[in-house]
């Protein structure tokens, strides 16, 4: 596969380690805005770029003929506007806000124990994430992707970080700390005990595999809006 990398940081320079490693030819890489004369010897490109640039760089990717996967997190109120611009185009694009393997199965094990929980009005849910000290934004996107996915299971409305007691309200605290990859947990609090689920990365590797595994999986796609959930076709419980 032809590979444009948009965003040569600690992810872009992990997604071009994990690709040579499958034998890719990588055909651009950039860490600015976008030459696209050499975006178009792409078959597809992988954005970890800033939450400024992803929105600019997977709409000329898809104007473009290339196939786009991102991981940028912090844009998400642009997300509908992206996938509009991907069905006009009859493009293909696909978004994750953690493409690890582990963390999507994690995020199954979430919607699970949210199902589970919503009948029992003694708990109340509340999430952590610890990143690294570079990180921008906060609350991380796979902490909002795991909010999201509870409130569609439960009676929760919305989020909010920092966190504030509040029945309708399930509350994400963010910490910042030297080292840390990406860690997050969900527990459930009553008076009786308490339940946990965590996820911790030990290294980049899990997320820049499971992107290049999408755009592997991406190129050979009809024109569409898709998820690591299509990717990667988990076996879950109904
Ligand atoms: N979905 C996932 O699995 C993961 C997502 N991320 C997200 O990916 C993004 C990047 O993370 P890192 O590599 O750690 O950040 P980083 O700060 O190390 O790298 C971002 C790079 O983008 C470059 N950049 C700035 N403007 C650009 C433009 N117009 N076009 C292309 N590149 C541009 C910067 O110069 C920098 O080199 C963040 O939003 C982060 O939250 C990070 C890890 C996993
Ligand atoms: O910035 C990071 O490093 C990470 N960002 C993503 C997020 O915001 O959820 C994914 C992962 O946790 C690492």
């Amino acid at each position: 596969m032809k590979l444009a990398i948009l965003g040569y940081g600690k992810m872009g320079k992990t997604v071009e380690e994990i690709a040579n490693s499958r034998n890719h030819e990588i055909v651009y890489i950039t860490s600015d805005e976008l030459d696209i004369a050499a975006l178009k010897k792409a078959d597809v490109a992988i954005d970890f770029s800033i939450p400024e640039a992803a929105f600019t760089n997977i709409t000329s990717c898809l104007e473009n003929k290339v196939a786009v996967v991102s991981g940028t997190t912090g844009w998400l109120n642009q997300y509908e506007e992206a996938a509009d611009v991907c069905r006009s185009e009859s493009g293909r694009f696909l978004y994750a806000s953690n493409f690890s393997v582990g963390v999507n199965v994690f995020f199954e094990l979430n919607s699970y124990l949210a199902k589970m929980m919503s009948a029992l009005e003694d708990y109340t849910v509340n999430m952590k994430e610890i990143h690294h000290l570079e990180k921008k934004d906060a609350p991380s996107g796979t902490a909002i992707s795991l909010a999201d996915q509870i409130i569609n299971e439960s009676s929760y409305q919305t989020w909010n970080h920092p966190p504030q007691n509040d029945k309708l309200s399930i509350g994400i605290e963010a910490e910042r700390k030297e080292g840390v990859f990406g860690f997050h947990d969900v527990t459930y609090d009553s008076a009786i005990d308490t339940i946990s689920i965590s996820h911790n990365a030990k290294s980049r590797k899990g997320f820049a595999h499971g992107a290049v595994i999408a755009a592997e999986w991406i190129l050979n796609q009809e024109q569409g809006v898709y998820s690591m959930k299509d990717v990667l076709q988990l076996n879950t419980p109904t």
